[in-house]
C-alpha cells in the first residue's frame, strides 16, 4: 500500500472515528493482576465467508486517492478550504474524488477509506463482528498503555480499547450506565444543575435580552458539571461564579486535552515517530487530568465507605463500577469526562438553534411542555417526562442538521467490496453521513426544520417520514454493540436542559446562520447570542 501520500482524516469525531494506531502489538493485564481473561473467554466466531464479488473486484490501491499537492491546493493553508468545516470538506472531497476515496496512512497513521454511500455504511457495519473495531485516538491510547500502564492497570477503556479487552469493559458497563432505570435515578439530579444553570443563564442576558458571545463555554460548563454529577457523585463547581483555582484548571486541562486530541490525531503530525512538543503538553495534561479525578474517585470511596447505600438497586453509576472495580470506575469516570461533554454540549447547541429558528415549531413544543410543566419552574420528573413525544422530535430532527460527531467508523471486519473495490480486513471506513443527512434525495426537503417527520400518525400531518430514509444515513449515536454507551445520559440530559429554556424564554437568533467548526466535536463557529424572552405564563 503506498504511503507517499499526505493523511488527515477529513471527517472526525474522537469516538465516532478517532482514526489511528493499531495497538496489536501491546501486551496488557485488563485486571492488573496475574489473570489474563483473555485465555479464559472464547474468541466469538468470525464471519469467514467471502464476499462473492471478492474475485471480480478493483484492487484496494485503485481507489480513487488524493495527491498531497491536490490536497494542498484545496484544503492547505493557501487552500480555498482551508478554513472548512468538516461538511464543507466531505462535500468537496466527494466532489473531486467521488462517492469512495482513500486516505494514506502516513507517519504511522493508518489507511482510511472515506464512503458516501449508505449501502456501504450498512454492508460494513452489518459485518463488523461480535467485537467492531473503531481504531483512534492514537495519542490517548499511547498515554493508558504505554505511557502510564501503572495507573490503568490494563483497562484501556471504551474510547480506546479494542477486541476482547473492549468486549470485557463493554459487559461490565452497559447494564450500569445503559438501563433506563438507572437514566430515571438521576432526572432530579440532573434537573438540579439544570436549573442552577437557568438561575446563571437568566443573569448573563444583556440589554437587548441577548446571552453573551461566549455562551458556548457556559454550556460547555453546564455539560461538565452534570457529568460530574452523572459519573463522579460530585458537584465539580464549574458553574459557580467565584471558581478556586482547581476548578479553573481543570476546566482548562480539559479543554486543552481536546485541543491537543485534535492536533495530534486528527491534523497530520509526525509524532508517533517523532515526539513533539504538542505530544509531552499532552502527556502533561493527561497526567494532571488523571490526578484531578483520582481525587474525586478517592473522595467518593471514602463518602461511600462511610455511608454505605443499604438499597443495592439504589447505587449511583459510581458506585456500581466501584463494586466491579476501581480501576474499571475510574476509565469509565474519564471517558465519560472526555466524551460527555462537548457532544451534549454541541448537541444542545444545535436544538436551540433549530427551535430559534423555527419560532412556530418552538410554540409547538412550548404547547407540548406547558402539559408536562404547569409552571415555568414545575419540577420534572421520571414520569412526566415519557410523554414528550415532540421534544424527542426536535432532538433527532436537530441532531440531523446539527450532529456534534462527524458521522461514523468502522475497522472492515472481514474482507469487503465497496463499488466494486476490494477493502481487505480491519481498514478503517469512514462514513460520510454529515453530508447526506442534509442531503435531498436522501431526505426530503432537508434544509427544512421538520420534527414531524420522526412522527406517525397525525402527529406527522403530512409531512415526509424519516421512515422513508435508508436506515444507515442517519445514526448520531453510532451502532450496534459499538454504539455510544452515554447516548440516553446524553438524552436525558438534552431534554431537561431544552424544556427549561423553552418553557421560559422565547429563544430567538438574530444573527447569521450557524456554522459548525473541525474539531474532534462539531462545535459552533458562531458566537451564541441567542436571544431570550421571557414568557408570561
Ligand atoms: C449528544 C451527545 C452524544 C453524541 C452525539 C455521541 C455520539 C457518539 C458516537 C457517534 C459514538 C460512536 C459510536 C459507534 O462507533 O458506533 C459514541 C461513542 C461513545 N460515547 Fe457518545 N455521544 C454523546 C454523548 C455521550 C455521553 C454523555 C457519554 C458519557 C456519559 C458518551 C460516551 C461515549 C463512549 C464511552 C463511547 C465509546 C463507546 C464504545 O466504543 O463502546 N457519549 N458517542
Amino acid at each position: 500500500m503506498g504511503r507517499s501520500h499526505l493523511s488527515i482524516c477529513p471527517y472526525v469525531c474522537p469516538f465516532a472515528m478517532l482514526k489511528l494506531t493499531t495497538v496489536n502489538s501491546l501486551r496488557f493485564r485488563p485486571f492488573g493482576g496475574a489473570v489474563r481473561w483473555r485465555s479464559a473467554t472464547a474468541q466469538p466466531a468470525a464471519d469467514t465467508s467471502v464476499d462473492p464479488e471478492w474475485e471480480n473486484a478493483l484492487p484496494f490501491e485503485k481507489i480513487p486517492a488524493p495527491s498531497l499537492i491536490g490536497f494542498l491546493k484545496e484544503f492547505g493553508p493557501f487552500g480555498k478550504y482551508k478554513d472548512g468545516n468538516l461538511y464543507d470538506i466531505n462535500k468537496r472531497l466527494r466532489e473531486l474524488y467521488g462517492p469512495i476515496l482513500r486516505m494514506n496512512g502516513s507517519f504511522g497513521r493508518e489507511d482510511l477509506v472515506m464512503t458516501f454511500v449508505p449501502e456501504d455504511f450498512e454492508k460494513v457495519l452489518r459485518s463488523e463482528g461480535p467485537w467492531p473495531r473503531r481504531t483512534g485516538m492514537d495519542s490517548f491510547v499511547y498515554y493508558r498503555k504505554q505511557h502510564r500502564p501503572e495507573y490503568f492497570k490494563g483497562y484501556g477503556g471504551l474510547l480506546a480499547e479494542q477486541g476482547e479487552d473492549w468486549h470485557k469493559m463493554r459487559t461490565i458497563v452497559n447494564p450500569i450506565m445503559m438501563q433506563p432505570k438507572v437514566i430515571r435515578q438521576y432526572v432530579d439530579k440532573v434537573d438540579t444543575v439544570a436549573r442552577e444553570f437557568m438561575a446563571i443563564v437568566h443573569g448573563l442576558r444583556d440589554e437587548k435580552q441577548e446571552l453573551p458571545a461566549d455562551f458556548n463555554e457556559w454550556l460547555n460548563r453546564w455539560a461538565l458539571e452534570t457529568m460530574g454529577v452523572l459519573v463522579l457523585d460530585a458537584r465539580l463547581g464549574v458553574l459557580d461564579k467565584d471558581q478556586t483555582p482547581e476548578v479553573t484548571h481543570f476546566i482548562d486541562l480539559t479543554k486543552e486535552a481536546v485541543t491537543l486530541f485534535y492536533q495530534l490525531d486528527i491534523l497530520p503530525s509526525i509524532w508517533r515517530k517523532l515526539k513533539t512538543p504538542a505530544f509531552y503538553r499532552l502527556m502533561r495534561a493527561l497526567d494532571e487530568l488523571y490526578h484531578l479525578i483520582a481525587a474525586r474517585i478517592d473522595e467518593a470511596v471514602i463518602r461511600m465507605e462511610k455511608n454505605p447505600s443499604a438499597d443495592q438497586d439504589t447505587l449511583s453509576i459510581l458506585e456500581k463500577l466501584l463494586k466491579v472495580d476501581r480501576n474499571a470506575a475510574f476509565t469509565m469516570s474519564m471517558d465519560s469526562l472526555f466524551a460527555g461533554v462537548d457532544t451534549t454540549s454541541s448537541g444542545s447547541t444545535g436544538i436551540l438553534y433549530c427551535l430559534a429558528k423555527n419560532p412556530d415549531k418552538q410554540e409547538k413544543l412550548r404547547a407540548e411542555l406547558r402539559k408536562i410543566m404547569p409552571n415555568k419552574d414545575s419540577p420534572l420528573t421520571p414520569d412526566n417526562m415519557k410523554n414528550m413525544p415532540y421534544l424527542r422530535a426536535c432532538i433527532k430532527e436537530s441532531l440531523r442538521m446539527y450532529p456534534p460527531t462527524s458521522g461514523n467508523g468502522r475497522c472492515t471486519g472481514k474482507d469487503l467490496v465497496l463499488q466494486g473495490y476490494r477493502v481487505p480486513k480491519g481498514i478503517l471506513v469512514g462514513m460520510g453521513q454529515l453530508v447526506l443527512q442534509r442531503e435531498e434525495g436522501y431526505f426530503t426537503r432537508p434544509s427544512e426544520f421538520m420534527p414531524e417527520r420522526w412522527l406517525s400518525g397525525e402527529a406527522a400531518s403530512g409531512c415526509p417520514s424519516a421512515k422513508e430514509v435508508h436506515p444507515f444515513i442517519y445514526l448520531p449515536f453510532g451502532f450496534g454493540a459499538r454504539s455510544c454507551i452515554g447516548r440516553r445520559l446524553a438524552m436525558m440530559e438534552m431534554e431537561i436542559l431544552v424544556s427549561r429554556m423553552v418553557r421560559k424564554y422565547d429563544i430567538g437568533w438574530n444573527y447569521d446562520e450557524l456554522k459548525y467548526r473541525a474539531t474532534l466535536v462539531n462545535i459552533p463557529a458562531n458566537d451564541l447570542k441567542f436571544q431570550l424572552k421571557e414568557v408570561s405564563d
